[in-house]
């Protein structure tokens, strides 16, 4: 495509040479510049794209978009130099032109919130798929176009490999896609320019401060998202809704409750049990029995949100509540694994304070025998929710083992250390074991009837990442072994 077309709707100066040019592809990376290219200088966090300049001119790029004055050298002059004042934004319109605008062609859902978005994006992706829809979803565990799966690295990616993504997506004619929306790409402007039919909010509480740094941060990167938003789906039992629903700039917001009557869809007479949830849904005056067959009051704001998300759609409720019927969860979400002894296994993905708070009050629900929590933090990542997360397991469980999550960089002793910080000793008695697999199996071993191990953090995850070094885990696999295992010594 020629640079003139990709830097269509992009304010800029062109420094030197020629708009004429075709270009071969778009890269925001230096190291995978290659011929012919269209290198974007993004000034980042850990390093500056500015800096590969040289660089991505002799891997032979043509074309280089800056943000900052940069020299020319004599040698260069026939490169391409345009300045723009945001080269992350930038980077999302430029992508946006160079795959002819996918997302025109078919209705976008975006999830965002701290905790509930893979949920909720899997379960809008069942009821449309139920109802003959061809769909695509992006998000955590992977991304999908209708039952391909494609690896993903990042909840959103990357505003190039986003478009690229969605491009893909309209070349298989997909009706919808729906995808998670994370606080980072709404501040890093991965998602500049897209325009969604429907915005879900799903809830705010503490994750992400290492980089936020405050709450109100947070809470203005999400809110961002119902700026582009034709239709706003809102939790109003969240207080953050309040700004959420300031800010908006949707044509139509449909509000979700448990609480408030008066909200556009309202559940009540709630019955929670091991297996799932059920509950009345009231909807103009009309009253649905839902059943959702995963566990935990929160999950009744998922089955809301995904029960609006696909109204808007056009779906008959009567036809979406017949979907989520049949709808078996998510891996890695509230996924039970039973023994023959009695006990039973919970892998969750809960790695913030409300997510360990919101599973651990579920379990309580239903558990007749002791709670046993194994669990760590994330390295490299909020430090703030280590001792909080102590204090929540100590106070929801009867007996806490704290282990490692993904250490990253960080020292897992340390990790560990600041967690049992928020400990509170009077209420429960804990073990500290560095090795997740063998925290995992201590748990199994002193389980006994009744009783109920929660294995929180990293649910669907099949790695583990020490030091930079990626290695298998997985925390299901590793519970039906050892549950295996125990029952072959009986
Ligand atoms: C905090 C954050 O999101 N950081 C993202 C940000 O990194 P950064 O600003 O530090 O970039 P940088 O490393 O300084 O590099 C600046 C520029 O130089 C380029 N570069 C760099 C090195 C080089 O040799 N050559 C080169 O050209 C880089 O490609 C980049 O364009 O921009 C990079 C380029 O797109 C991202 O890779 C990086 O994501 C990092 C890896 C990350 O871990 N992000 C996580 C926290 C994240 O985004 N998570 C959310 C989920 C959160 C949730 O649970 O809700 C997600 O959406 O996945
Ligand atoms: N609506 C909800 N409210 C609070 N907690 C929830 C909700 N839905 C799920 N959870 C808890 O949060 C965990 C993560 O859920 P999910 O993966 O759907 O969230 P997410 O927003 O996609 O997370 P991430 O930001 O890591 O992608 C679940 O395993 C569960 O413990
Ligand atoms: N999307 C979340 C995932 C956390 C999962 C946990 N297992 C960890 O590694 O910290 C984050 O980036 O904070
Ligand atoms: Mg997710």
């Amino acid at each position: 495509m020629y640079i003139k077309d990709i830097i269509k709707d992009i304010p800029h100066k062109v420094l030197s040479g020629s708009i004429e040019k075709d270009i071969s592809n778009i890269f925001y990376d230096s190291r995978e510049v290659i011929k012919d290219a269209l290198f974007v200088c993004i000034t980042g966090i850990k390093t500056d794209g500015h800096k590969y300049i040289d660089d991505v001119i002799k891997k032979g790029a043509q074309a280089i978009i800056v943000s900052k004055h940069i020299n020319i050298n004599e040698a260069y002059r026939d490169i391409t130099v345009i300045q723009v004042p945001d080269s992350r934004k930038a980077l999302a319109i430029a992508s946006r032109n160079f795959c002819h605008n996918p997302s025109k062609d078919f209705n976008l859902i975006g999830i965002t919130g701290t905790n509930g978005k893979t949920t909720t994006t899997f379960l809008i992706d069942h009821i449309l798929k139920q109802h003959h829809k061809k769909t695509g979803l992006i998000g955590t565990i992977e991304n999908r176009i209708n039952d391909k799966v494609i690896e993903s690295s990042r909840t959103t990616p990357e505003s190039y490999d986003l478009q690229k993504l969605l491009q893909n997506m309209k070349n298989e004619q997909v009706d919808n896609v729906i995808m998670e929306v994370s606080s980072h790409a709404l501040s890093l402007d991965r998602v500049y320019g897209l325009s969604y039919k429907t915005a879900v909010f799903t809830n705010l509480s503490l994750d992400h401060l290492d980089y936020h740094k405050t709450m109100d941060n947070y809470l203005k990167a999400k809110a961002k998202l119902f700026k582009m938003s034709e239709y706003g789906v809102v939790n109003i039992d969240d207080k953050a809704s309040n700004a959420i629903l300031r800010e908006a700039q949707c044509k139509k917001i449909y509000t979700y409750s448990t609480m408030n009557p008066k909200a556009d869809f309202y559940a009540n007479k709630i019955e929670l049990n091991a297996t799932g949830v059920v509950f009345n849904l009231i909807f103009d005056e009309k009253i649905y029995r839902v059943n959702y067959s995963t566990p935990g009051k929160f999950s009744v704001y998922n089955a809301l949100a995904g029960i609006i998300a696909t109204y808007i759609e056009g779906i008959p409720l009567s036809n979406i509540i017949e979907y989520i019927n049949q709808f078996t969860g998510v891996s890695g979400r509230f996924e039970t694994i039973n023994s023959q002894s009695g006990y039973s296994v919970i892998v969750d993905y809960a790695h913030s304070p409300d997510g360990l708070l919101n599973v651990l009050k579920s379990i309580k629900e239903f558990a007749k025998g002791r709670v046993i929590t194994v669990f760590g933090c994330g390295g490299d990542r909020d430090k703030s929710k280590r001792p909080i997360m102590g204090e929540i397991a100590s106070e929801y469980s009867d007996f806490v083992i704290i282990t490692s999550d993904n250490p990253r960089t960080e020292n897992p002793e340390t990790i560990i250390k600041e967690i049992e910080v928020g400990i509170s000793k009077n209420k429960c008695a804990y073990s500290t074991i560095l090795s997740r697999k063998e925290g995992i199996k201590f748990a199994i071993t002193m389980a006994e009837e009744d009783d109920v191990i929660l294995i929180a953090g990293k649910g669907h995850e099949t790695y583990q990442e020490i030091n930079d070094e990626i290695y298998d885990f997985n925390d299901v696999e590793i519970v039906k072994e050892t549950i295996q295992e125990e029952s072959n010594l009986v």
